[in-house]
């Protein structure tokens, strides 16, 4: 019902979840078409540096330079179902065999932080800790504080506390004293990684951007390019400037309003200011003599893994919704920590990840991105 009910613009609807999430359905004019000139055009976007604004301002304006039309959403004739959030299964249900939509049913099971921590969990208990020890320990509050408590009184150490109906940093704060972690609202709490592997002393993470084709059988496509975003205050592990955000933060929500935040308005220079390319990060750290090949391998290692934790339950929806095989595909945003072991700690797997691009390298990255992700989708 929510999914059909019209708001202003003709073209766009709303879904009917918490946040308010336009979805898009496009439809193919030249029977055929595919991305294989998606090269010429994101670099025409990146000549000019016509930014595209919003999330599905990219998708849209890729679709559309590719012969796609938006149609109207009570449309049954689309091709390609583009939207932030999940469809409802009444929805799924209805799709004939050449339609997609970017979102399996269920893959909350490794969107939602709670429940990415619960399904790794589980993995450590069936299948051996070591295994799939690449998940900083978690507790959602107030929920499991008395575990919590029994946790964080064997071992003094640091943790981060985020608010489950925030995203972007909003409201994270780090505290080595577990009564502080209860709060009014809904947390999760994790144990702080406090040796991260620093690069001229900042702390830095990366946004990898992970496909799935299906989950019966698992297909996953890791995309070659990402990003590195560094915190903009040199790291201090000191309980001293616990509160600096812009130190233990890496989120460009964060640190693009700090005074040290530096901007890069030259995408073919890959490794300068606050924000890098993945290739500028792994050319670095062979300039520096580490083994770049292992991490990209414990990389993949931890993203297969994730993604196998969520696989049953998403694999089950998919049985009961989804008429077709190749109805689905979904774009995850991996959010990884490197510590100075080079051990890869899955922060987080982002339900639809930005596309934002706020500067020329993201327009690069993200339009390649995602212009192999629709030619590979739509082949
Ligand atoms: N367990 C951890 N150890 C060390 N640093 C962490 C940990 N968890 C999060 N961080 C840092 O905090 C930042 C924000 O965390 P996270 O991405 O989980 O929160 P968020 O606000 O939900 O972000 P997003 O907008 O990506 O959803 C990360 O980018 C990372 O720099």
């Amino acid at each position: 019902k929510n999914l059909r009910s019209k708001s202003s613009s003709p073209a766009i609807f709303w879904s009917g979840r918490s946040k308010k999430v336009p979805i898009f359905l496009f439809k193919a004019d030249a029977l055929g078409c595919n991305f294989t000139e998606h090269k010429s055009i994101a670099n025409k976007y990146h000549m000019s540096f016509k930014q595209p604004k919003g999330d599905c301002k990219l998708v849209r304006t890729l679709l559309t330079c590719h012969g796609f039309k938006e149609c109207e959403a009570s449309s049954v004739n689309y091709n390609i179902i583009w939207t932030g959030s999940h469809v409802k299964p009444y929805f799924l249900s209805s799709m004939l065999k050449f339609q997609k939509v970017n979102h399996f049913p269920r893959s909350y099971e490794i969107t939602r932080k709670d429940r990415l921590y619960k399904n790794i969990e589980m993995m450590q208990q069936n299948k051996g800790f070591k295994h799939f020890n690449f998940v900083p320990q978690t507790f959602v509050l107030p929920r499991e504080y008395k575990a919590f408590l029994f946790h964080s009184n064997k071992e003094k150490c640091l943790w981060i506390v985020k608010p489950t109906s925030l995203s972007r940093g909003r409201g994270i704060f780090l505290t080595n004293s577990p009564e502080k972690a209860l709060v009014d609202d809904n947390v999760v709490v994790c144990r702080y990684i406090d040796n991260p592997l620093l690069i001229n002393g900042y702390k830095f993470d990366l946004r990898l951007y992970v496909l799935v084709t299906s989950f019966d059988p698992l297909i996953i496509y890791l995309y070659k390019e990402g990003l590195t975003r560094f915190a903009t205050v040199q790291f201090n592990k000191s309980s001293k400037f616990m509160g600096d955000s812009c130190m233990h933060l890496t989120n460009y929500s964060i640190n693009k309003h700090s005074s040290a935040y530096v901007s890069n308005n030259d995408a073919s220079v890959e490794d300068r200011g606050s924000k890098w390319s993945l290739s500028g990060l792994l050319r670095f750290l062979r300039e520096n003599h580490y083994d770049t090949t292992a991490l990209m391998m414990s990389i993949e290692d931890v993203i297969i893994k994730t993604m196998i934790s969520g696989e049953f339950a998403i694999s089950a929806a998919c049985k009961a919704f989804v008429p077709h095989r190749g109805n689905c595909f979904e774009l995850f945003g991996f959010d990884i920590l490197i510590d100075e072991k080079m051990k890869p700690w899955v922060l987080e797997v982002n339900l639809s990840p930005s596309l934002a691009c706020d500067a020329p390298l993201d327009l690069k990255i993200k339009s390649n991105m995602i212009s192999d992700l629709l030619s590979l989708v739509g082949s």
